[in-house]
């Protein structure tokens, strides 16, 4: 059995986070090419409609339905192209050229499709019925003048810029990034490329946490390896503290004789809570320096890293004032294999999501568990979570799963 009295619940431990912490009020106005990531300072009201007129959907002809029922040969009256409208008069019993992208010209029922029309001397044939409105893109069907498109707190992606470009947007009123000051800890670091001491390993948690930050659209300010020792961490933690609105650590917040992070912490500022009914991540520490956020993130790779995804991350998006958390949600799925598990945390296994032969979602595990084993990331794609007070679960036991692969960059 774990000890695993006074332990605080995630959800605890989030609204604690986020309850304390107020968005970022420094915006900035930036091109929408500057804008990947970057989160919307003020609602984006549409200046104008988009469809902006009643467009052709297809290369054919603008009809009048009254002329077709006529069942006679149209004459071409005029063209109409993206860019250059039909202008002048239509005349009845004629119809109009038209292409994709083209205004409508007045008095259009619909457009019909080249591929349903014969072509001839005496004009053009249709070959099928044609319904009113039939490839007409109607004027503000995508987007109505006066509409807030996108709410202030909105992530700008690649699925919304274009969007802001379409109403003509050039620049758009953003929130100031987060700064971040990141630093590992642990005498027995050593930077890739540089050769390993006897008991030295190569630090990855702060490129993790870098990538992440990267990832999340923050400032990162890299600080570097900060050894095991009281008077480098005080001078990390106040250098960091000056440079950023959040400082995060790696490694030394357990219980070891070399493990300063909370001591300095409860010195320059405050600890607002520590250790997690978590698995793995459990001594995750947070807190507050003078001017800054304190995240203290546990050394084992997998602890860091999980951490950092379900308790930094949506504390940066608040402070970056997104509305939205950025973790997936979670879904319930089969085991297809049993999982060890024992009451007492919340565990967050590495699993690989997949499709069954039934064609349903399934999820088997990485493998080894263990808090050092942070290739279970790149052969997963998912967390199963598991509830705190479960067991082990057997093949065929319905478990949550909660995908991961968008902050690692992956797909
Ligand atoms: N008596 C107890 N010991 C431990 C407990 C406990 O509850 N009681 N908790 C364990 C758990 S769970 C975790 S997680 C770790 C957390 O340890 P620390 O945050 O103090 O981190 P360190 O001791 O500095 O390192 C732990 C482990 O991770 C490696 N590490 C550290 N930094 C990095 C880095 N930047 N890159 C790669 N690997 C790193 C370090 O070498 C250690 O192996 O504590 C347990 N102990
Ligand atoms: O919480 Mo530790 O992170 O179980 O290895
Ligand atoms: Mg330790």
């Amino acid at each position: 059995m774990e000890f695993t009295a006074g332990l605080m619940p995630l959800e605890t431990a989030l609204e604690q986070m986020l309850s304390r912490i107020t968005p970022l009020t420094a915006v900035e106005s930036l091109p929408l090419t500057q804008c990947f990531g970057r989160i919307l300072a003020a609602d984006v009201v549409s200046p104008l409609n988009v469809p902006g007129f009643d467009n052709s959907a297809m290369d054919g002809y603008a009809v009048r339905l009254a002329d077709l029922a006529a069942d006679r040969p149209l004459p071409v009256a005029g063209k109409a192209f993206a860019g250059q409208p039909f202008q002048g008069q239509w005349p009845a019993g004629t119809c109009i050229r038209i292409m994709t992208g083209a205004p409508v010209p007045d008095g259009c029922d619909a457009v019909v499709m080249q591929e349903q029309t014969l072509q001839s001397d005496d004009g053009v044939r249709f070959t099928a019925e044609a319904e009113a409105g039939q490839n007409i893109r109607r004027c503000g069907e995508d987007i109505r003048q006066g509409a807030v498109v996108f709410p202030a707190g909105t992530r700008l992606t690649a699925a919304e810029l274009p969007v802001l470009a379409s109403l003509g947007v050039a620049e758009v009123l953003v929130v100031r990034r987060v700064r971040v000051a990141l630093f590992s800890t642990g005498d027995e670091l050593q930077l890739p490329g540089q050769p390993l001491g006897p008991g030295q390993i190569y630090d990855t948690n702060r490129l993790t946490v870098h990538l992440m930050l990267q990832q999340l659209g923050c400032e990162a300010i890299n600080l570097g390896i900060i050894r095991d020792d009281p008077e480098a961490l005080r001078a990390a933690f106040i250098e960091a503290d000056s440079l950023a609105d959040v400082v995060i650590s790696s490694g030394g917040v357990s219980v070891g004789e070399a493990d300063y992070t909370k001591t300095i912490l409860q010195e320059l500022g405050e600890i607002t809570f520590w250790k997690l009914a978590i698995k793995p991540g459990k001594p995750f520490a947070f807190g507050n320096l003078k001017s800054s956020w304190f995240c203290g993130l546990p050394g084992n790779p997998v602890s860091a890293a999980l951490t950092f995804y379900q308790l930094v991350q949506p504390m940066l998006a608040r402070l970056a004032g997104n509305a939205a958390s950025g973790l997936p949600p979670r879904q319930r799925v089969r085991a297809a294999c049993d999982l060890k598990k024992t009451p007492g945390r919340l565990d967050f296994q590495r699993g690989v999501l997949r499709r069954a032969d039934d064609g349903l979602l399934e999820v088997v595990t990485t493998g080894d568990q263990g808090s050092h084993i942070f290739s279970s990331f790149s052969q997963g794609n998912c967390f199963i979570v598991l509830e705190r007070d479960r067991g082990s679960v057997s093949a065929g036991e319905w478990v949550d799963v909660e995908p991961f692969n968008a902050l690692f960059g992956g797909q």
